[in-house]
């Protein structure tokens, strides 16, 4: 049986000769115990090291971070409170987030039309062509318009904004899009849509003043209802993407920070929004590439082979429903982050209130294009789509004014002019 001793020897074959003589395993116990207090501060030694060689990094980080950041400086504040200056009697200051986004960039656009000062906040992620929104931001910048690149979950950054321009308002449209790559890509969706929320939500209730809070909610929400038309009021609790649940959070999260600050909210239900300078991503988009470069089109059939149906809403129409939101917002009623009385809370679909199924979008597509589709029908895969969405409008038609306009082949046709006079008939046809 192995003595104590030789059992508190390390196993390391070779490293220990055990010699069972009294003396000398009492010497070699001491050796043993010697080298472990010395292994002891050597590794004492390490972790100091390895601490000092940590923080000195952090250092060298954030002193990068401040030497080399996008945003800051003399110049750049200029530009901020430039863009954000206010050219009509009451007009508003507002912060567009996701401006070189396709709604983004047309609501900063009709704003800055009408007067309202606008600074835009976008990250230009890759998540489609960059080089499209950096055109939209071009365009903007061509309308004094100035996007300033970073990211809503920047608090450093949001803080700064309302530093230099106390704004009325906030626009926010920044968001993780899609309802498909949310199953690519899940945690796309909670930086954006929950952490990026909270962080700008952050800044607006501890700004003095509390700016009113506009907000992209999605129709997407209504999720596995059946009743149509979809109304506010309606059971939101079933969604069928990771995306819609983002979106249901994100109003969840609007109530609480309007509960307890006192920020005035409205959050907006877009309805499959469609028009030029638009997501590459969607159907009408990508189905107008590969239609022109003559790609078969896949289109998705729901159960028993119907038809999928969606409220497609032009752009415009849901620019004017996010300008009255606007205007008909009430005020924020905290400052310094205390709430001092109740502040409204609203909710509005802004669809068209006429679905239309996909393959009758691709009819329209075809006619305009004049070029026949390939396509190719197949069972919607369980791939958080749902089969059909169509807005009430009650709501908004009463308080906003909301009064959507221009129906699918009107608004399919002013897409295709857009299309073709930034891409042109021959757009990637030889890539790929
Ligand atoms: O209202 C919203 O809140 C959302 O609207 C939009 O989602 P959707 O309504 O799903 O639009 P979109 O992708 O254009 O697919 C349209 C139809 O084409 C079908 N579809 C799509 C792709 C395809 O290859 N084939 C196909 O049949 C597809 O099954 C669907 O039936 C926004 O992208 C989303 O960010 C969010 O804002």
């Amino acid at each position: 049986m192995p003595s104590l001793q030789e059992e508190l020897l390390p196993s390391t074959p070779g490293k220990f000769k055990i010699d069972h003589r009294g003396h000398a395993v009492n010497r070699q116990f001491h050796r043993c115990f010697a080298s472990t207090s010395t292994l002891f501060l050597w590794a004492l030694f390490l972790v100091a090291l390895t601490a000092s060689y940590l923080s000195f990094q952090s250092f060298i980080d954030s002193g990068n971070r401040y030497f080399t950041a996008s945003w800051g400086g003399i110049q750049w504040e200029k530009r901020v409170r430039d863009s954000a200056a206010v050219h009509r009697p009451e007009g508003f200051s507002v912060l567009v987030t996701g401006a070189a986004g396709f709604v983004g960039t047309h609501v900063s656009l009709a704003l800055k039309k009408r007067g309202d000062g606008v600074v835009g906040l976008d990250n230009f992620n890759s998540y489609y062509d960059p080089s499209l929104k950096k055109a939209r931001k071009a365009l903007l910048q061509g309308h004094s318009v100035f996007i300033v690149d970073g990211d809503v979950n920047d608090a450093r950054l949001i803080a700064k904004l309302f530093d230099v321009v106390a704004f009325t308002h906030v626009m926010h449209l920044a968001a993780q899009a899609g309802v498909r790559y949310a199953m690519e890509n899940p945690q796309s969706y909670v930086h954006s849509n929950v952490a990026g929320l909270v962080t700008l939500l952050e800044a607006c209730k501890s700004a003095n003043p509390q700016p009113a809070v506009v907000w992209a909610s999605s129709s997407s929400v209504y999720g596995l209802n059946e009743k149509t038309p979809f109304s506010e009021a309606d059971r939101t609790d079933r969604p069928a993407s990771l995306y819609a649940a983002t979106k249901k959070a994100g109003e969840a999260i609007t109530h609480t920070y309007n509960h307890i600050y006192g920020l005035s909210i409205t959050g907006l239900r877009f309805f499959t929004v469609y028009g030029p300078w638009g997501r590459p991503d969607m159907a009408y988009f990508s189905f107008t590439r590969n239609i022109l470069q003559g790609k078969p089109i896949t289109i998705y059939r729901g159960k028993n082979r119907v038809d999928l149906a969606r409220d497609f809403t032009y752009i415009d129409d849901i620019v004017k429903g996010c300008v009255g939101s606007l205007d008909t917002a009430g005020k924020s009623t905290g400052s310094g982050g205390k709430k001092s009385g109740p502040a409204p809370y609203r909710i509005f679909n802004l669809g068209n209130t006429s679905p239309v199924t996909v393959p009758t979008l691709v009819s329209i597509l075809e006619r305009h294009l004049k070029v026949k589709a390939k396509r190719n029908m197949v069972d919607m895969p369980g791939n958080g789509d749902v089969p059909f969405t169509h807005a009430n409008i009650s709501s908004a038609r009463r308080e906003l004014g909301y009064k959507p306009t221009t129906d699918l082949q009107t608004g399919l046709k002013k897409f295709v002019k857009w299309y073709l006079s930034y891409y042109g008939y021959n757009h990637g046809k030889n890539v790929n």
